[in-house]
């Protein structure tokens, strides 16, 4: 499943892009933007303060699980299939599904029709998420599908992902970023919920294969900004034969809105480091000879 097809994105990967965002993922980091990716199920957001209280998701709902209390509809998630029946119904736009269950005839038809801007701009589908390699047989079926259109293909991963289960996708993948949230295990598992144990072993595994990447570096102050995080960035990147670059990701709050949505806490007190904060990183990673680059809110790079 996935939960949003983005066309003409330019800042995925080089060139003009399709981006597939796959829905669910094992992480939980704490500022991510897309927490309608971690489930690996359809969901509702409802949006309360655009509710008028007309009643019309009680009627479409055949589970129960929309009643209108106080003159405001209520959700009970526990009964919430996100079958999306109330959707339809609701003229306030305060209800969305999020949840692409689409044939991968259909998946492939869209993008061999964007590969005539694909070809112009050396440009390609991207696939993003949630985490892409937690569903290995749906992208498996898109890569071999793309591969056979001559279609370029990049990804975004978390790098939790098994990788001798999706050794024979990530071949056909031409580029590839990977994030590290944090290089302190204790750390990386309060802010993310996972070790980053496994996700250190698959950026040394893929360059041991010989495989260029991108390390990503989300950046939020006070919590993954620190000193010690980018000493050890400094070195484990250092080690490796055939990086790419290494591109650090101010934090925004674009998702803030959709927490409320789905009803989970969101930590509003998050924030970017300071610019000059940025340059001094990109500054000290430059230092060892590394290829640093800051790519701010809108894609652009400094
Ligand atoms: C949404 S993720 C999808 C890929 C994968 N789940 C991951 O985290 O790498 C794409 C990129 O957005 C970054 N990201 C997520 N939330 C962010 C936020 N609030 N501010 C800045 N970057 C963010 C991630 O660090 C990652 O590099
Ligand atoms: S998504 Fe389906 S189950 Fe959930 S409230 Fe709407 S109609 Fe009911
Ligand atoms: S249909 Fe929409 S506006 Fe009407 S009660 Fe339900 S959520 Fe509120
Ligand atoms: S790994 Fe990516 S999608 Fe998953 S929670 Fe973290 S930022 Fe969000």
């Amino acid at each position: 499943m996935l939960f949003n097809v983005q066309r003409w994105s330019l800042h995925d990967g080089p060139g003009i892009r399709t981006t597939l965002f796959f829905k669910g993922c094992p992480l939980r980091c704490r500022w991510c933007s897309n927490p309608e990716s971690w489930s690996f199920d359809s969901q509702l957001l409802f949006f309360r303060q655009r509710c008028s209280g007309c009643g019309a998701c009680v009627e479409a709902c055949p589970q129960g699980a929309s009643q209108i209390v106080d003159g405001r509809a209520v959700l009970d998630r526990s009964r919430c299939t996100g079958c999306g029946q109330c959707v339809a119904a609701c003229s306030s736009t305060a209800r969305e599904v999020v949840g692409l269950d689409l044939p991968v005839a259909d998946i492939l038809r869209l993008l061999r029709r964007d590969a005539v801007f694909y070809r112009s701009s050396g440009g390609g589908v991207t696939f993003s998420g949630g985490e892409p390699f937690a569903q290995p047989g749906l992208l498996g079926q898109i890569t071999e599908g793309c591969a056979v259109a001559g279609i370029p293909m990049a990804v975004e991963t978390s790098g939790f992902f098994d990788l001798d289960d999706v050794h024979a996708i990530l071949d056909e993948i031409d580029t590839i970023h990977v994030d590290l949230k944090h290089t302190d295990d204790a750390v990386h598992r309060r802010l993310t919920g996972v070790s980053n144990r496994l996700i250190i072993d698959n950026i040394n595994r893929l360059d041991t294969m010989g495989r260029r990447l991108t390390l990503r570096i989300p950046l939020v102050h006070g919590l993954t900004d620190d000193a010690s995080n980018i000493d050890g960035i400094i070195r484990l990147c250092r080690r490796l034969q055939h990086l790419a670059g290494i591109e650090l990701l101010a934090y925004h709050p674009l998702g803030a809105g959709k927490y409320a949505g789905l009803d989970l806490p969101y930590d509003s007190s998050q924030a970017a480091p300071a610019p000059e904060a940025m340059q001094r990183m990109i500054h000290r990673m430059r230092d060892h000879h590394l290829n640093a680059s800051w790519v701010g809110d809108l894609g652009e790079r400094q």
